[in-house]
């Protein structure tokens, strides 16, 4: 991806009353990379996608989106700027059709008159059919959300998403409770999207890891334990003792 912005967290630590969630943590996401973050429970995953998207404040160290320094801005200015995040649970209108939720997730205008005044153009209903198709959901597009499985709800959601067209992506646990064959469809559909954006997915499920194919960062005690290829930090001593091998 050309002109995308890079991802720097630099020396960050998160103190909550004298414990370190986060203790020096360093990373590098680049634009368009696909990143799995790894590690055992408590080791400041969930921390440090909240430092990302301005929910938890740095004790420490410098967030950088590009020349931004996101440690000096909120949520909503974060948001706003590209970074979009997925959490586990999906939060969508079970009672309005797939497409529905799709347009509601648009960057439509914001305020009653606007609001009253806003129609679907058709740019706006192209881009909500290609990101059906992109997230194998074009076959439900009139279905109500309520009745899409558990996956289909996941990836509903991941559209939803898209649909503000993020440059960063951050996305928690995506595949938890999902079929095998979810499983494979998601690795596949996030290698779909990432490339023109940069996405990072925090997993436990390490065969989702290894289809995902791309760079793995493992998380200990609030800092990076061991980086490189899924091969590479299954076989480290270190990350076998701390996490692989309890
Ligand atoms: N608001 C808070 N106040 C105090 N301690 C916290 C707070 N948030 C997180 N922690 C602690 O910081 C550590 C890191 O938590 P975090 O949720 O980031 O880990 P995680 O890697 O996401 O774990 P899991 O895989 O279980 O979700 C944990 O020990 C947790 O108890």
């Amino acid at each position: 991806m050309s002109g995308g912005r890079r991802l720097y967290l630099d020396g960050v630590s998160v103190v909550f009353d004298g414990f370190r969630a986060l203790n020096n943590l360093s990373l590098i996401v680049e634009p368009g990379e696909l990143r799995s973050v790894i590690g055992p429970n408590g080791a400041g995953k969930t921390t440090m996608m909240d430092v990302i998207t301005g929910k938890t404040r740095p004790t420490q160290g410098t967030v950088n989106f590009g020349e931004i320094d996101l440690t000096r801005m909120d949520e909503a200015g974060i948001a706003n700027l590209g970074i979009g995040r997925k959490f586990q649970k999906p939060t969508m209108f079970d009672a309005l059709t797939v497409f529905e939720n799709m347009e509601l997730a648009l960057k439509a205008p914001r305020g009653p008159i606007a609001c009253l005044r806003w129609k679907l153009t058709g740019g706006a209903r192209a881009q909500i059919e290609q990101t059906l198709e992109e997230i194998g959901l074009q076959e439900r597009a009139q279905d109500l959300a309520g009745i899409l499985s558990h996956g289909q709800r996941q990836w509903l959601e991941i559209g939803m998403l898209l649909m503000q067209d993020p440059e960063l992506l951050l996305v928690d646990e995506p595949v938890a409770g999902m079929t095998d064959a979810e499983t494979e469809q998601t690795a596949a559909l996030l290698v779909r999207i990432a490339g023109r954006r940069s996405v990072v997915v925090v997993e436990h499920d390490l065969e989702f890891v290894r289809a995902l194919g791309r760079r793995v960062t493992v998380l200990c005690d609030g800092s990076v334990l061991s980086e490189g290829s899924i091969d590479h930090v299954q076989n480290d001593p270190r990350v076998i003792e701390v996490y692989l091998g309890r």
